[in-house]
């Protein structure tokens, strides 16, 4: 069931940069990696998908509804982080939680178990603010995550995390996989990306180039042969 749907997208920012020709589909059950270099577009794809931005042309679609005709229950199915945690400065960890959680009117248990599963137990009273960055990174996953989302949208998610919090990630999201969640997930880190998605789509100058097998050997050198060969295509390398 294709949960996130995408067909000939297209946005053009003031100033030329942008995206365009997006067509791509990500499915229930199914952890799809965006990977690409900086700039490349992926964020730009991210808020498309999450109607932060409008697209130029095309259509994006989430459960066969479009963006703007999405009711108000199937947003309570969206988890999603882009850009920065979203999270108040001034609020405390649990505050924090608990606000995402009465946004979506979900069980307050989930709110425990969330502070459980990222280890945010010694720094639950702790207003955001003052969190160190990996802290507030997990505050954010924790927040987009708790409620466990339909549709879950992650633009470079492990940024900041240690070992351990990359680790509860990448069960966590292979959890939410198994459970029937549609995962969009965006990554500089190609190993990372290799153990958890099913299928990597590669982004080069604001276009979908291709896809990717995450059991494909040497990984890095074979994303960087596509993008050049991308690149040369397009007359961009001397
Ligand atoms: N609001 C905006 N106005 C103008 N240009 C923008 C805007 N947002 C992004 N861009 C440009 O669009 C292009 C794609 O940016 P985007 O942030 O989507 O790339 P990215 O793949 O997420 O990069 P990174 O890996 O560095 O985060 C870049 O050239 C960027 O400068």
């Amino acid at each position: 069931m294709i949960v996130l749907e995408f067909e000939n997208v297209g946005l053009r920012f003031r100033g030329g940069a942008g995206v365009q020709g997006l067509t791509f589909a990500v499915t229930a059950g199914e952890i799809v990696a965006l990977v690409g270099l900086n700039g490349a577009g992926k964020t730009t794809l991210m808020r498309l998908a999450l109607g932060m931005l409008r697209a130029d042309h095309g259509t994006v679609t989430l459960h066969g509804s479009l963006m703007a005709e999405l009711p108000a229950s199937r947003w309570r199915e969206v988890g999603a982080m882009v850009d920065a945690p979203l999270a108040y400065p001034e609020l405390t960890v649990r505050q924090n939680l608990t606000v995402a959680r009465l946004l979506r009117g979900t069980d307050p248990r989930l709110v425990d178990d969330a502070i459980a599963r990222w280890q945010l137990g010694p720094v639950v009273d702790r207003r955001f603010r003052h969190l160190s960055l990996g802290n507030q990174q997990r505050v954010g996953l924790a927040a987009a995550l708790q409620h466990e989302p339909r549709l879950i949208v992650l633009d470079e998610p492990s940024n900041a995390l240690d070992p351990a919090s990359v680790i509860v990630l990448r069960e966590h999201l292979a959890e939410r996989a198994r459970d029937g969640a549609a995962i969009l997930v965006s990554s500089h880190h190609l190993d990372e990306v290799a153990r958890i998605a099913d299928r990597i789509l590669v982004m080069n100058a604001g276009r979908l180039i291709g896809g990717l097998d995450p059991a494909t050997p040497d990984l890095e050198r074979t994303f960087f042969a596509r993008v050049l060969e991308d690149d040369e295509h397009r007359g961009c390398t001397p």
